[in-house]
């Protein structure tokens, strides 16, 4: 099943459960708004170079519409889709007041030169920036693009529209980003890791994480595992895969990344087959890197007891049957990486306001937010008589549909 049936799928499940009007599902159902466009660019050698982007805008019901900008080779619009529709219920579930939107282009980052990359990034804004905006729709980081990406696209929509920091987040701090943005989906993964440990009496500390991923999100929320006394025991990313029984030490790991842009033959550790990473024994799997990984190949074989959802879309709905079975606790993306675009809002309010707020803050209203929702998600579940997904789902459904229903549809 591809990630926009899968999306679809989970929507209507949470839709039943709560009742709606069909009709109002179909128009949530439907995006707001997609956008395609051509992206030429002239690569560094003097050829010419085409790629397609794509903004797709979900829905504004509870405010301007937000979500992140990938680079990847499998950005296709269906994928797209999905990840739009899954921000409107992430913002939901946070609880605040934003849309859901995606973007993306079909590249791959790592065959491109910094210069290419600006190229490409300042055309794909020169044709989308009509179509964004402070109050309409808020691009940030994802997959394959990085504070850098956003200050690009920053300087090219205030050449249309003067100097408008909110238009992006995710931004470096120079340009008006958010102290703790970089880390922040990483550090709400491990909020969101210690809020459903504490349900079963356990802590991080002394528990064993595998960790698929080890770029923004699973880097950060490597290092702040490692902080706190867990054991990581296997990560991989798109170089290779390592294990080590006793814990990885994460910070030297790190150092060896930043020097060699690649985790093999780092020395603390034995390589590992990839596809090894996600059935590896471990008492928590944590997948930060693509969607649909964890599906009907291997979810018998996954010997965590909890999945945290770091990457969007991991879990296949033939996977989630498969480990519901099993009784393994899968905490859903749509809250587990909601503190990105939490510390996102963050950094938007600061920018419309002119103010900064110090590092502290910013990690302790995400503390808050992300404690919040959990409690929610888990009221919900016993409204319902549901698991966490579909507690997620009706909770993020149910703020849209009532923010839709009050503001009705008279032309
Ligand atoms: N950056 C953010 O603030 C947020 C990101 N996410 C999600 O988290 C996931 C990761 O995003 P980022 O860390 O930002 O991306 P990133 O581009 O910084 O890192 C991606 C990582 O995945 C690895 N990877 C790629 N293909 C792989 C494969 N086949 N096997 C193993 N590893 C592979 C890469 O080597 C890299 O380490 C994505 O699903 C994204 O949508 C969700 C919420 C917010
Ligand atoms: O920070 C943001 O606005 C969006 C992050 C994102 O793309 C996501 O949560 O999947």
């Amino acid at each position: 099943m591809n990630a926009l049936a899968a999306t679809n799928r989970n929507f209507r499940l949470a839709s039943r459960l709560l009742g709606l009007d069909s009709k109002l599902e179909k128009s949530l159902l439907i995006p707001f708004r997609e956008i395609k466009v051509e992206c030429t660019i002239p690569k560094d050698d003097g050829t010419l170079a085409t790629y397609v982007g794509f903004r797709i805008q979900h829905d504004n019901a509870r405010g301007p519409m937000k979500g992140g900008i990938r680079y990847h080779p499998e950005v296709e619009p269906d994928e797209v889709n999905a990840l739009a529709q899954l921000m409107t219920w992430k913002t939901a579930v946070a609880d605040i007041p934003y849309g859901g939107a995606k973007g993306g282009i079909g590249c791959n980052p790592r065959d491109l030169s910094k210069s290419e990359l600006e190229r490409l990034t300042r055309v794909f804004t020169q044709k989308i920036h009509d179509l964004i905006g402070i109050h309409t729709d808020v691009p940030a980081p994802d997959m394959g693009t990085n504070a850098q990406t956003m200050a690009w696209i920053l300087d090219e929509y205030s050449k249309f529209h003067g100097h408008s920091p909110a238009v992006v987040t995710g931004k470096p701090i120079d340009l008006g980003g958010s102290l703790g943005r970089e880390a922040a989906t990483g550090r709400g993964v491990v909020y969101a890791t210690e809020a459903l440990l504490a349900e079963y009496g356990k802590s991080i500390k002394g528990m064993t994480f595998g960790i698929q991923g080890f770029g923004n999100v699973g880097s950060w929320a490597s290092r702040l595992i490692h902080e706190k006394g867990g054991k990581v025991i296997a990560v991989s990313d798109i170089t290779g895969a390592l294990k080590n029984t006793n814990g990885i030490d994460i910070p030297e790991l790190l150092k060896h990344k930043e020097a060699t842009g690649s985790l093999k033959s780092f020395n603390g550790g034995d390589s590992m087959d990839p596809n090894e990473l996600l059935v590896h024994e471990c008492d928590v799997l944590i997948p930060c890197a693509l969607g649909g990984v964890l599906n009907r190949e291997n979810a018998a074989d996954v010997k965590a007891k909890f999945i945290i959802e770091a990457a969007n879309h991991p879990t296949d709905p033939e996977a989630d049957e498969i480990l519901s079975k099993k009784g393994v606790i899968i905490l859903p993306d749509i809250y587990a990486n909601a503190g990105g675009v939490t510390v996102s809002y963050f950094e938007w309010v600061q920018n419309i306001q002119g103010f900064m707020w110090d590092e502290e803050k910013v990690n302790q209203e995400l503390k808050k937010y992300m404690t919040k929702a959990f409690h929610n998600i888990k009221n919900m579940c016993q409204s319902h008589d549901c698991n966490l997904r579909m507690g997620a789902f009706t909770l993020g459904v149910n703020r849209v549909a009532r923010a839709t229903i009050l503001r009705g549809w008279e032309a």
